[in-house]
């Protein structure tokens, strides 16, 4: 099997509600998004020798993940404080993007992973890297 990647970088705000330091503020990130997926190679048509298109996967992602995420508050929909934060900024028409998980790097990378999953990509690992010095690998 081959294995094919891409990295994206985007950028986003945050709180960790909870969080027993500094994570528990509104902050940002600008995160490093590799998406790597699996397959066997094409083997006729436009896309012969390829697992996938790199520019197919890149829309793919553009749509599901970044289009939705890059530029906004990024919150958990079960804690109330960040729901509040999130109302508020909605009556301002401010991008809000909610998960239903808190907005960890494991999380993040685990709700990115099942959902490029959802709409047929064939996933096999990703890492999200939250700042220059942290990461995080998810896989199945
Ligand atoms: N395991 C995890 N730990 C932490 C997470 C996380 O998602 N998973 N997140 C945070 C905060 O979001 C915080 O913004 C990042 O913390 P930290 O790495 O300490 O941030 P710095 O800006 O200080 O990073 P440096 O690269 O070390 O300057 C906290 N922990
Ligand atoms: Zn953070």
């Amino acid at each position: 099997m081959f294995k094919i990647a891409k990295e994206f970088s985007f950028d986003m705000a945050h709180m960790l509600d909870g969080h027993d330091g500094k994570c528990q503020n509104l902050h940002g990130h600008t995160y490093t998004l590799q998406v790597e997926i699996g397959g066997e190679l094409r083997t006729s048509g436009a896309k012969s020798g390829m697992v996938m298109d790199y520019s197919d996967l890149k829309a793919i992602v553009k749509t599901h993940i970044l289009d939705k995420m890059d530029h906004a508050f990024i919150y958990d929909s079960t804690s109330e404080r960040e729901c509040q934060v999130a109302n508020l900024l909605n009556s301002l028409n401010s991008k809000t993007f909610a998960i239903p998980t808190r907005t960890t790097a494991e999380q993040m990378a685990k709700y990115i992973f099942d959902t490029l999953c959802d709409v047929g990509l064939p996933v096999s690992l990703i890492r999200l890297w939250e700042t220059p010095t942290s990461y995080c690998e998810y896989s199945r």
